[in-house]
This record gives structure tokens, sequence and C-alpha cells, in this order.
């Protein structure tokens, strides 16, 4: 009989999942999932079960990684919360499984997971495509995802500037005395991001919060938020004078609503980039519009699994 599962809890992930691990696992996954090779890489579009009572969702996304046998699910929900909820806006559980025999081999939080993981995919995407000579960051959003965005491209980049924004100034300033490097303030998303070379958008919005006019050409802008079909982060504008890199193709013409409702092309996959199938146009401006894959969560949940058994 197979033995009951681990249960491993948030503050040990924590522990146990570092960038410098995860960054170069995630490249090579994308990559094989950007062959197209269902030998290689099996993940269907998330499935999303709506919670219209709670203005939330649902999302299933198996994955299954055929060469490195990792068998995973995350089950994530997540809501559109009012400005002041105290309620959470993505809650995540990653089930590592045994493919062989079927059972669940790790039960672990997936919080941390999803804030690593995605903040990981956003350094990918601006190490291959944001001007070369970037001294200034804007986070747009002051939640998870900014702090983890913060800390990985802190770590892996030099800026001169790091900025940030937040629909309540006080998030902002709570968020700016948080990190360990110094971070401005701003009131308008227009000043925040004037001359920005790198702007990050993870806010819970479903309509603009960026606009193209106001993006210095060139820059690279890391989408990571409005993951419905009608939500949206960016507008008609700059969506229509970027080149927009995604992470899967598939996934964004189903979900993304910055993609579908702008009309906007699909130029690349970042796999696609990293097999150097398709080209990094650094030099444009450019859009990565995430959305989040289970193979993310499935290199991250085996990379935790690994750093646990080690321990124990
Ligand atoms: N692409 C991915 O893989 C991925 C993964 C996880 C989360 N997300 C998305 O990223 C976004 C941020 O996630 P988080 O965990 O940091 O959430 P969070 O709740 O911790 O932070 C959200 C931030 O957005 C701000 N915000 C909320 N509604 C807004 C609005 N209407 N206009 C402007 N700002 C608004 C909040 O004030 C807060 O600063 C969410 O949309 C989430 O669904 C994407
Ligand atoms: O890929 C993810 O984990 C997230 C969860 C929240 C909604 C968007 N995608």
């Amino acid at each position: 009989m197979a033995q009951p599962p681990v249960l491993i809890r948030q503050d040990e992930v924590e522990g146990l999942l570092h960038y410098k691990d995860l960054i170069p696992r995630l490249e090579v996954a994308l990559g094989k999932f950007s062959k197209l090779d269902s030998a290689e890489v099996i993940q269907p579009v998330r499935t999303t079960v709506p919670l219209q009572k709670y203005n939330g969702f649902l999302g299933l996304m198996p994955a299954y990684l055929v060469h490195e046998d990792i068998l995973c699910t995350k089950l994530v929900c997540f809501y559109k919360r009012e400005s002041g909820s105290t309620l959470p806006s993505t809650q995540a559980t990653v089930l590592l499984f045994d493919p062989e025999y079927g059972n669940v081999k790790a039960v672990m939080d997936g919080e941390v997971i999803t804030a690593k993981r995605t903040a990981a995919v956003s350094a990918i995407s601006a190490k291959l495509l944001m001007p070369a000579k970037s001294e200034v960051l804007t986070i747009l959003g002051a939640g998870h995802q900014a702090l983890s965005h913060y800390n990985v491209f802190t770590e892996t980049f030099s800026f001169k500037e790091v900025r940030v924004w937040s629909r309540r100034k006080e998030t902002a300033e709570r968020f700016a005395q948080s990190t360990q490097g110094h971070v401005t303030v701003w009131e308008s998303v227009e000043e925040a991001v004037n001359g920005a070379d790198v702007i990050v958008t993870v806010t819970g919005a479903s309509e603009p919060v960026l606009f193209g006019q106001w993006v210095k050409p060139g820059a690279h802008v890391a989408a990571v938020g409005a993951c419905r079909p009608d939500w949206r982060e960016l507008d008609d504008v700059l969506m229509r004078q970027a080149e927009v890199y995604v992470d899967s193709r598939e996934g964004a013409v189903a979900e993304s609503g910055d993609i579908i409702l702008s009309g906007a092309k699909v130029f690349a996959e970042l796999g696609e980039v990293l097999n150097g199938t398709r080209p990094a146009l650094r030099e444009k401006t450019t859009v990565f519009k995430s959305l989040g894959m289970g193979i993310q969560d499935a290199v991250s949940a085996k990379l935790v699994f690994e750093q646990w058994k080690n321990k124990h």
C-alpha cells in the first residue's frame, strides 16, 4: 500500500524554494512546452469553475512532464475583491503524485509556489525582452505578486530606481516599507511609469490601469493580472503597439481579456524564444502576458519535494 502523502506547510515551502534553482528549471520546462510535443509535456488549458456567489473561480491546473516523470496538479481559488477587503485574493494547494502508482506523494502549500514561480517567469521574460540598459522598474499593485516580483527582479537585475503604485496610497507605502531596498511611492500610474524601462502589472483590476500613451517606446511590460477573458489591465493602444509574448498561446487566446478584447496578435511564447525559434525583439515595446501554467507549479513542486526529502 502507498504511504500517505506528506504535508508541506507554507513556511517550509518558503524556506525550500529558491529562485536560483527555480529559474533554470522553469526555462527548461517552458522550452519543452513550446515544442508542442506531447511526448514531453502534457498540460491542458486550465479548467475554471465559476463561484458566482463569491465573485471568484476555482482553477484546476494539472500537468505531466513525461521525461522528468512529474505529475502534479494545482487547485487554486482566485477572487475579485473589493477595495479594502481583508479576504485573500488567491488560495492554492499543490498535489504531487507518484505517476506510476497514482497516489499523492505530497500535498503542499501553493501560495508561495504561485508567488515565486510567477515572478520567476516574469524575470525570465525580462531577461529576454527588457531594454539592454534598464534602470527604472515600476510595479503597479502592492500585494503578494508585487512583493515576489520585487524580490526576484532586484535579486536578478540592477535597477537604479524602483517605483510602486497602488490604488490605495497607504498600501503602496506599506509595501515600500516592507522591502529590503529603497522603493518610491507614486500616486498616479501615469507618473509612476513615466520613463520606466520595465513595468510589472500585478493588480486585481478588471479594467485597464496601464495605457499605451504613457509607456516609453522600447519598454518591457510583464502583465500578470487580468486572468479572465473579460478582464483587462492594459489598454488597446498598448496591446496593439507592443510585440506580445505569452507563456502559452492556447491559454492566452482562451483566458486573456487583454489579448482577446484588443484583438492583439501573439508574437511568440517565451519557450519559443528560449528554444531560438522566435526572436526576442528587445529594442521594441514588448508585453509579456502571463496567465500561469501547471508545468510551472509542477517543476516548483518537484524542487520543493526534493529539498524536503534531503532534510527528512
Ligand atoms: N499570471 C499568473 O500566473 C498569476 C499568478 C497569480 C496571481 N495572478 C494575478 O495577479 C494579480 C495579483 O495577485 P496578488 O496575489 O498579488 O493579489 P493581491 O490581492 O495580493 O494584490 C492585488 C493588488 O492589486 C490591487 N488591486 C485590486 N483591484 C484593483 C483594481 N481594480 N485596480 C487597481 N489595483 C487593484 C490591490 O490593491 C493590490 O495592491 C491578480 O490579478 C491575480 O489573479 C496571476
Ligand atoms: O496560474 C496561476 O496560479 C494563477 C492563479 C490565479 C489566477 C491566474 N493564474
